[in-house]
């Protein structure tokens, strides 16, 4: 059975449409990233998951439980962590985490919260009032309050947005540690390094349809060889070398990607440039990745 089914999804605001017909399925066990610029539609897609928000037509089902018709049963097994940081004031971490298993009828349920706690680095602060924590912490929080019903169903909205190093890896390493245990995982997230380490299949929308969705290495196989990356200045790049970008070049940028089967390719780009009386103010070569191909999906070349 899927952990999650999406099918035909479709959400309008007004004229906008937010969502246009999403289909796809997550199996049980996977880690896996839903990635798209801003106002793809990912936190829509999250909140109709989680029964906050209703598609106009369409459905979605968590283990097999229909969140409309079947809802309560559907956010039990789900634990969403929000993207935005929004607490009752009036109360501590232990008491916050506390009452959230109260809405699951989690009665006893201190053995769990503590271990959740523990791993998010969150025990020194168990008696603080949330409104005295800091950004970072109150993100722990909401991390911690979405895992105290111990939901087979992890969703993740940009979870580490704005966070430090430090709480970034206490965060995967539990995050990671859960998904061993089985429990399936769905991230949204901009930085896409954290997305390529961690997801074994991604869905990539774009204007509320999907555009891509495959295993992160078919993705990333989808661009084979590397990319050489220059900024120029002076002259603008010659008109011979648009065939060999990547992408085509943003108007005013002046960042050029070309995409490089062997070594050999790069010495008949620098001296094209040289030519055409370009400048250039800095180099890379590097190997494609998953910023390189959501780019390339992104501007429709792929
Ligand atoms: N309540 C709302 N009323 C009107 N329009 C909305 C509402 N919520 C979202 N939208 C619009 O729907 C589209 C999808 O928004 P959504 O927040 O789902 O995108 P997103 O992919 O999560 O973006 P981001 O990466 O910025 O979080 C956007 O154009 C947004 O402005």
């Amino acid at each position: 059975m899927a952990a999650i089914q999406i099918d035909q999804v479709m959400k309008r605001y007004g004229t906008l449409q937010a969502l246009g017909g999403v289909t796809f399925s997550i199996e049980e066990g996977e880690f896996f990233g839903l990635l798209g610029p801003n106002g793809a539609g990912k936190t829509t897609l999250i909140s109709i998951l989680a029964g906050l928000n209703r598609a106009d037509s369409g459905s979605v089902k968590i283990m097999g439980h229909d969140v409309v018709k079947d809802y309560r049963k559907a956010r039990s097994l789900l634990g969403v962590v929000p993207q935005e940081l929004v607490f009752d004031p009036f109360f501590t971490v232990r008491e916050t985490l506390r009452m959230q298993s109260g809405y699951f009828g989690l009665a006893k349920n201190d053995a769990w919260i503590d271990e959740v706690m523990h791993h998010l680095d969150l025990t020194n602060k168990a008696d603080a009032n949330t409104r005295s924590l800091s950004g970072g912490m109150k993100r722990r929080v909401l991390v911690a309050q979405a895992l105290v019903h111990k939901p087979p169903v992890i969703v993740l909205d940009e979870p580490t947005a704005g966070v430090d190093v430090e709480l970034r890896q206490t965060l995967w390493k539990f995050i990671a540690r859960l998904n061993r245990e089985g429990h399936t995982v769905v991230l949204t997230t901009h930085y896409l390094e954290e997305a390529q380490a961690l997801c074994n299949r991604i869905a990539m929308l774009r204007g509320g349809k999907v555009v891509a969705l495959d295993t992160t290495d078919a993705l990333i196989n989808r661009i084979s060889g590397s990319q050489l990356e220059v900024r120029l200045s002076g002259a603008a790049m010659p008109a011979s070398l648009a065939p060999l970008l990547s992408h085509p070049l943003e108007p005013g940028s002046n960042r050029a990607v070309f995409r490089i089967a062997e070594y050999t390719d790069v010495e008949p780009i620098l001296a094209a440039l040289r030519q055409s009386g370009a400048v250039i103010e800095d180099m890379q070569l590097h190997q494609a990745d998953l910023e390189d191909v959501f780019i390339e999906i992104m501007e429709g070349n792929k």
